[in-house]
């Protein structure tokens, strides 16, 4: 019987920056997932089918093996509790950084150095609170699921942790970056039972995308 290869990617960047990845790669879906209202789709090789959910699932569908593989930002993989996940591949797409920003008006006095207590907005708890700690510094975080930049300006927190790309949603509310945490970019994960019960198959796709990564560079 021939083996599956299921990959779960979500809707947004990771859809828009992955498929053109994955069509380098050899594997096409059948319909555009970005259309269609299916959640499992058929691709060109026989076997291989792409699973669309949202990207913070993408790790909990790996590590339980309802996907063989998974696309998912370094950002989501930092926060996430879990094991039995192998991070394979950097894909080098949807880059961008997790940083700590603050009002410009607050940074104009500021001194990161003399940091003791912080009060942070995020979506990313455990990450925020594990690089605080690392260095001495007591956190008090407020999780929100989006628009972090809000938080600040309405008084829920002094500062925030969130991803900046081009810097045009800080600058958008007058935040400035005061602390670099992680560079981010996708990465392949892999559910570490799949990759020994279909060997083959999975290392036909990790190995294409491999190539198309290495092309891409
Ligand atoms: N501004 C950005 N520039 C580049 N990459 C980004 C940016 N924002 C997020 N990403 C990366 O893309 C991933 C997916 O983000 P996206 O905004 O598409 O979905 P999401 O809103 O986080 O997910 P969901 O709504 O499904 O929970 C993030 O986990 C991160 O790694
Ligand atoms: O530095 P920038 O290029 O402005 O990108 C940063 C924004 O992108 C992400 O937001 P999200 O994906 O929720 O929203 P978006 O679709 O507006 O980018 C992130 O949470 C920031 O708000």
């Amino acid at each position: 019987m021939r083996e599956t290869v299921n990959i779960a990617l979500s809707k947004g960047r990771i859809l828009e920056e992955g498929l053109p990845l994955l069509a380098r790669a050899g594997v096409v879906p059948v319909e555009d997932p970005l259309t269609s209202r299916r959640l499992v789709l058929e691709t060109n090789r026989p076997g291989v089918k792409i699973t669309v959910i949202r990207a913070q699932d993408v790790p909990t569908y790996v590590q339980f093996g309802a996907a063989d593989l998974g696309v998912a930002g370094k950002d989501v993989l930092m926060e996430y509790d879990g094991d039995g996940l192998c991070e394979l591949l950097d894909l080098g797409i949807a880059r961008c950084k997790l940083m700590v920003a603050e009002p410009a008006s607050l940074a104009s006095h500021d001194d990161p150095r003399a940091w003791t207590r912080l009060r942070i907005a995020t979506k990313y708890p455990r990450t925020t609170r594990r690089h605080f700690a690392a260095k001495g510094i007591q956190t008090d975080i407020i999780k929100l699921y989006g628009s972090m930049e809000l938080a600040p300006l309405v008084g829920l927190s002094d500062r925030i942790v969130d991803l900046v790309s081009t810097g045009k949603t800080l600058r958008a509310n007058g935040l400035v970056e005061v602390e670099h945490i992680a560079d981010i970019s996708a990465w392949l994960v892999a559910n570490r039972a799949a990759l020994k019960m279909k060997r083959a198959a999975m290392k036909d796709v990790i190995d294409r995308l491999q190539e198309a990564v290495g092309h891409n560079a």
